[in-house]
């Protein structure tokens, strides 16, 4: 396992949810003091728009350069745009609605009304991936990626016991017959979320707790995908005291 993976506990999912803020739009604007754009990987999920909205919340909000972030997906719902279920349209609720970000910075997954099929739609995202990805790369350099878990394990539309966790072949994958609802999804690969210099995975609850050990332990991805992810530079777990009571404790950097 990665000395670079680290556990870090709140006590609550609130107070989760505003430390999380207030590292991102720190770490953010960090790396805007180094590089022209920042590439953050936005998740769907409870914790994920909670992050969002305490983001959007933050007094410090806009120490961040709206104008010189890009936003991507790292997986969406096959529903049509504006569908209350689809991680785009919680995110400009929670954020996105409330700062300058240039439209041409904020790279959607397709949705089911676009007239495309789903197979064409993750090829079309991989496509756009490629488009803004530096010479000679496939993807954009992520600097940031959030990840939120399912009970089950689950990270992005990477379900457990199923092939896509293997997926090469492509950057971006259609998923069908999902057990979470809605049954059509688009994910990134687990490649691709792991081309990621950080990968913030942020998850609260009880019922997160073994899933989350378990993956801590090491088990295999194919039993708990979040077991796979492991960013470039870090791989953070943000978890609150009632997801922590499995984690090994040598894996926790830091408590309340
Ligand atoms: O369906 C999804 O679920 C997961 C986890 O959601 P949570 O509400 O249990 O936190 C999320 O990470 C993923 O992006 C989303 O599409």
């Amino acid at each position: 396992m990665s000395i670079h993976r680290q556990v870090i506990i709140h006590e609550s999912k609130d107070a989760l949810v505003s430390a999380v803020a207030s590292r991102f739009i720190r770490t953010v604007a960090r790396i805007q003091a180094e590089k022209p754009l920042v590439n953050v990987v936005l998740t769907g999920g409870t914790v994920g728009i909670g992050i969002l909205a305490g983001v959007n919340a933050s007094p410090d909000r806009d120490s961040i350069d709206w104008e010189r972030i890009a936003l991507w997906w790292g997986d969406e719902r096959w529903v049509p745009r504006g569908h209350a279920d689809r991680n785009e349209q919680q995110a400009l609720d929670a954020l996105l609605s409330h700062v300058a970000i240039p439209e041409q910075n904020i790279h959607t997954m397709p949705s089911s009304d676009e007239g495309i099929e789903l197979d064409a739609a993750a090829a079309q995202y991989a496509a756009t991936l490629r488009e803004n990805a530096e010479a000679g790369a496939e993807l954009p350099h992520f600097d940031v990626t959030f990840l939120g878990m399912g009970p089950d394990g689950h990270i992005a539309s990477l379900f457990p016991h199923r092939g896509e966790l293997a997926e090469a072949s492509s950057p971006v994958i259609a998923i069908r017959d999902s057990p979470k609802p809605p049954p059509e999804r688009i994910s990134l690969a687990l490649d691709t979320i792991n081309s990621s210099e950080r990968v913030w995975l942020a998850l609260a609850g009880t019922d997160k707790a073994s899933p989350l050990g378990l993956a801590l332990a090491g088990v295999s991805p194919n039993l708990v995908p979040a077991a796979g992810v492991e960013g470039r530079r870090r791989t953070v777990f943000f978890v609150d005291d009632d997801a922590s009571a499995d984690v090994p404790r040598d894996l926790i950097a830091a408590e309340y």
